[in-house]
């Protein structure tokens, strides 16, 4: 089994005992259930931002341990006060360390859009990710069969909550163009070798149609790859351990945004 079916297996029977302990009808009475989601696309296009989405990450399986020990909202406050455009929140307990505490703190904590970034594969987590306060959730294709991801975007899609795709290979993209699907995230890793490239952004760019926005997920450590990836018309950027690393992540992001802005203007520069 690889890594992604182990995760997959807890999810399943992680979520069976939530669903028991707290069951739909009571989740749709928590105060944020009735909310209006914030729209990622609004904040990751907003003028003067650079797209990018800050990812709240205590440790991962090909990383192990990242950062064991700090606050999840104030971290989130410091993307904020950073420029991030949106939070992502890992929320899988085992491999991420995360949980749905963490999620509901930093929504409280900050004003952007807020990724639930989890192993979905039920209506239950989506019901449970916008009680707890998340704006985006992420849909795996490596962990869903194409109609199993049509059918939880739109069930999020009624919710309100914007859906962000993620796929690794282009035959998962061709399966996956659904229009309940807001956002395309490429992701640079295989979840499966845990190899990174962005060439796997580069390369499936061209096969994105023009109605989702493109995100290029992971691997981003360095700002000098993000100017050839909005060239290939990418908005957002789903960067976590290269902040989550440093002791002050937040100040990370704005040395990286720094940086970049300079990247991209040289670029222009360049092209005149
Ligand atoms: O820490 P990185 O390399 O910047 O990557 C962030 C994010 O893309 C990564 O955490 C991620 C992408 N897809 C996922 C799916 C599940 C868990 C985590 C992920």
């Amino acid at each position: 089994m690889s890594i992604l079916d182990n995760i997959i297996s807890n999810t399943r029977a992680e979520v069976a005992q939530r669903r028991e302990q707290t069951p739909v009808s009571r989740l749709e009475k928590y105060p944020l259930f009735d909310r209006t989601p914030l729209r990622a696309a609004n904040y990751l296009r907003a003028p003067g931002k650079l797209g990018i989405i800050a990812e709240v990450k205590r440790q991962s399986p090909s990383k192990g341990i990242i950062n064991a020990d700090f606050d999840a909202p104030e971290v989130a406050r410091g993307y904020e006060a950073a420029g991030a455009s949106c939070i992502s929140v890992l929320t899988d307990q085992k491999y991420f360390g995360g949980s749905l505490t963490d999620l509901s703190r930093v929504k409280a904590a900050v004003q952007l859009p807020v990724l639930r970034k989890d192993f979905i594969i039920s209506e239950y987590q989506i019901t449970e990710a916008k009680a707890i306060g998340a704006d985006i959730i992420l849909l795996i294709a490596a962990a869903l069969p194409p109609a199993t991801v049509a059918s939880l975007a739109r069930f999020a899609q009624q919710l309100g909550l914007s859906v962000l795709l993620e796929v690794h290979t282009l035959e998962e993209l061709q399966q996956n163009l659904h229009p309940e699907v807001d956002l395309i995230g490429v992701n640079n890793r295989d979840l499966h070798s845990f190899e990174i490239s962005v060439k796997h952004s580069l390369q499936l760019a061209p096969h994105i149609p023009a109605q989702f926005l493109r995100v290029s997920e992971s691997g981003l450590t360095n700002y000098e790859v993000v100017p050839a990836l909005k060239q290939a018309g990418y908005e957002g950027f789903l960067i976590g351990e290269t902040f989550m690393r440093e002791r002050d992540p937040g100040l990370a992001l704005a040395t990286y945004s720094q940086e970049l802005r300079k990247a991209l203007s040289n670029a222009q520069t360049v092209a005149l």
